[in-house]
């Protein structure tokens, strides 16, 4: 098992009063992709603020590995449109980099030639891969991806996801994915993390996913996604009922 980057060890988090996370225990190792799934509210955002060290838990503990660098891509991207900041100028944000190194990062995300274009005349799909290619300018060992394939249709989320193993195979970093779409889920995923205030369950996407009928549905190739659908109408073994969200897993 390869050597873990950050360890969270019964976390909780308190926010105004209100117990937004609770009983926390996950780890990404070395190499990993791990996907973090819950629907609006569960506790994504507030998980990734403290992973990324915004925020200290109001209990537990957190581990991170000496030296670890980790590259945040957020879920939106403030671009004031009327400043027309080129593709090119963008991935020199916020650190000049090495015109030499920018270049072949932008031909590598299939836009060499667009370092010129305004970051506003991209597709939804070209934004999407400048950020990855920004983001692994700074060679991260752990690179967070907030909801990168929102907005996106399906054959650009199979693309976006192919992109990212590529990443991984690559450059060996760690990736750790949100998304709040319960049902799409890289198939690549070494371990699934769904998350709703809590844990609710965790495992390899083929554990969880189930039907294998609903893998392929979006297209992307060798099974580039898989679905990812179960109840979460339960109770805990200590009695605490789990706010029920239905990810509908019979409904094919
Ligand atoms: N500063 C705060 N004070 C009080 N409550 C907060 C604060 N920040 C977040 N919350 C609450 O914590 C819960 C989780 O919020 P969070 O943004 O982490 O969820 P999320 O899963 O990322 O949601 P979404 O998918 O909608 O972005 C929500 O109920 C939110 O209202």
């Amino acid at each position: 098992m390869s050597a873990p980057l950050i360890e969270l060890d019964n976390v909780a988090v308190t926010l105004g009063g209100h117990a937004v996370l609770r009983d926390i225990d996950m780890t990404v190792r070395q190499g990993e992709i791990v996907t973090v799934v819950g629907p609006n509210g569960s506790g994504k955002t507030t998980l990734m603020r403290l992973i990324i060290g915004a925020l200290a838990p109001s209990a537990g503990r957190i581990t991170r590995a000496a030296g670890l660098r980790l590259a945040y891509v957020p879920q939106r991207l403030a671009i004031d449109p009327s400043l027309p900041i080129t593709a090119g100028r963008f991935m020199n944000l916020p650190h000049r980099r090495d015109p030499g190194r920018v270049a072949a990062a932008l031909t590598r995300a299939g836009l060499g030639g667009l370092g010129s274009r305004p970051v506003s005349a991209l597709s939804g799909g070209q934004l999407q891969r400048l950020l990855l290619a920004r983001a692994m300018l700074s060679e991260p060992d752990l690179l967070i991806l907030d909801e990168g394939a929102a907005g996106l249709d399906q054959p650009g989320v199979a693309a976006y996801y192919a992109r990212v193993e590529q990443l991984r195979a690559e450059t060996g970093c760690a990736v750790l994915m949100v998304s709040h779409d319960l049902q799409v889920v890289m198939r690549a995923s070494d371990h699934v993390i769904c998350l709703n205030g809590h844990i609710c369950c965790e495992g390899t996407p083929e554990n969880v996913s189930g039907s294998a009928a609903y893998r392929g549905l979006f297209g992307g190739g060798e099974g580039a996604l898989a679905l990812y659908r179960h109840h979460h109408d339960h109770v805990h073994a200590d009695g605490t009922p789990c706010a029920g969200h239905d990810h509908g897993e019979d409904a094919a």
